[in-house]
């Protein structure tokens, strides 16, 4: 199934013995270092699979049930092909837009992911660092799981912080890490509401998945991190935790009492139906981010780009509409974009990057994603954002997978 062709991009040169660590170093490729940088996000899934123990590998790759939403979210795009202009005078791409008011490099931005220290030590700090990076200057969605402090985050932050929650039982502890936020200047309230518990993810429970010492949720007093560090055969410990600690009882009449104690815009992460984001629209949330959190939910559930035009045309224009899950490519993001997202964010590829290299592999994940659409934008007769529209794309036949590259979690199975 391995694509040969493209193994030595991403592997380690048998002639210098380059370590592939060196790959992502930003001198890479030049005189001082003629290791070649990693061209795909791929290239970097396959780094981070050498690099991280296999239970963290499994944890971070793996999607509920058969995965079969994970394959969903990416086989979408492959359905959509792009119908270019031609003679469009591309000499200038224009890739900067504002989200929520602030200006960004690029419509991209960092999905809220738990305890980015499994990926390298610096963890999320890492991450801010390199979605402030000079050309993105991105959001960066730092989950209420984070393992560095909102403090932490803030000081070394140059783009945009937007804070994710989960329905905490204690609401004391949610008012707090609310107030926290706002006090260190986050800009966004992001509302998790696909996870009244955790799906059943096979890989997780095969590996009985606990963090490691060292690891924690470094914004939680300890009275709600309980089992997250407990081994126990055939049981994932972020599972038990969440069954413990997340309130399923969640609802519409919740909402008001969040938006009652803060200024911040709040965004509603897992909307896939036009009726929910309908609902949201008229209750005037401040967003609506489209995901079935990367497929490690419900098994099954729509992938999002196939989700999101019923919800771009359910909220009307109300409020900015986002998508995550699948983004690999610069043309996956043009498709969305096409589709009427404001902007994506990614998930697992900046934990790859993280892996493969810390802040400057995961800065490196985001250059190219943003190089990429750059491409594709100039390549398809489109150099404005704001000139995309679904006149751009065309309907199938879907394009088989690269497997060697493009979807690294299909060639290792659970
Ligand atoms: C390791 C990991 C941890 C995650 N943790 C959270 C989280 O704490 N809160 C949340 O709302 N979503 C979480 N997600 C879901 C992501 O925000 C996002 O929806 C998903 O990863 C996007 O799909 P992609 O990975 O294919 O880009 C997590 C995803 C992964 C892979
Ligand atoms: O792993 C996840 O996808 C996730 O969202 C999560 C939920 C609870 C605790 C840690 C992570």
């Amino acid at each position: 199934m391995t694509d040969t062709g493209t193994d030595s991009v991403v592997g380690t040169d048998p002639a210098t013995e380059t370590d592939p660590a060196i790959a992502i170093d930003p001198a890479a490729g030049t005189d001082a270092d003629p290791a070649p940088r990693p061209l795909t996000v791929g290239a970097y899934a396959a780094l981070a699979e050498d690099r991280l123990p296999p239970a963290t590998w499994h944890y971070i790759q793996g999607g509920a049930g058969t995965e079969s939403t994970v394959r969903a979210n990416r086989a979408a795009y492959r359905r959509l092909r792009l119908r270019p202009r031609v003679l469009a005078d591309v000499s200038r791409c224009d890739l900067s837009t504002t989200v929520l008011g602030d200006a960004v490099g690029a419509p991209l931005g960092i999905a809220p992911m738990a305890y980015h220290q499994l990926a390298c030590d610096e963890g999320e700090v890492a991450t801010v660092r390199a979605a402030g990076a000079p050309g993105l200057r991105i959001p960066t969605v730092v989950s209420i799981f984070a393992s560095r402090t909102f403090e932490d985050l803030a000081a070394q932050a140059t783009g945009p912080l937007w804070l994710q929650l989960y329905w905490l039982h204690r609401r004391d502890v949610l008012r707090t890490v609310v107030r926290r936020a706002e006090a260190a200047g986050f800009r966004a309230l992001v509302l998790t509401v696909d996870t009244p518990r955790l799906g059943r993810r096979l890989r997780e429970l095969r590996h009985g998945f606990h963090l490691p010492p060292g690891i924690v949720a470094r914004n939680l007093d300890g009275e709600v991190t309980g089992f997250l560090h407990d081994r126990q055969d055939g049981s994932s410990a972020l599972a038990r935790h969440a069954d413990a600690f997340i309130d399923p009882s969640l609802s519409w009449s919740d909402l008001d009492r969040l938006r009652e104690q803060t200024r911040l815009p709040l965004l509603l992460k897992g909307v896939l139906t036009a009726e929910d984001a309908a609902r949201a629209a008229g209750l005037g949330i401040d967003g609506i981010v489209v995901s079935n959190h990367g497929g490690r939910q419900l098994d099954g559930a729509v992938a999002t780009l196939d989700a999101l035009p019923e919800v771009v045309a359910a909220v009307d224009g109300r409020c900015p509409v986002f998508l995550d899950g699948g983004i690999r490519h610069g043309t996956d993001v043009l498709k969305a974009l096409a589709l009427g997202a404001r902007a994506v964010f990614v998930g697992r590829p900046v934990l790859w990057g993280l892996a493969a290299g810390g802040e400057a592999g995961a800065r490196g994940v985001l250059t190219l994603l943003r190089d990429e659409l750059e491409d594709a934008m100039a390549l398809a007769g489109r150099p404005s954002l704001a000139a995309l529209g679904p006149e751009l794309l065309a309907r199938g036949p879907a394009a088989a997978p690269n497997e060697s590259y493009e979807d690294p979690d299909l060639r290792k199975g659970p």
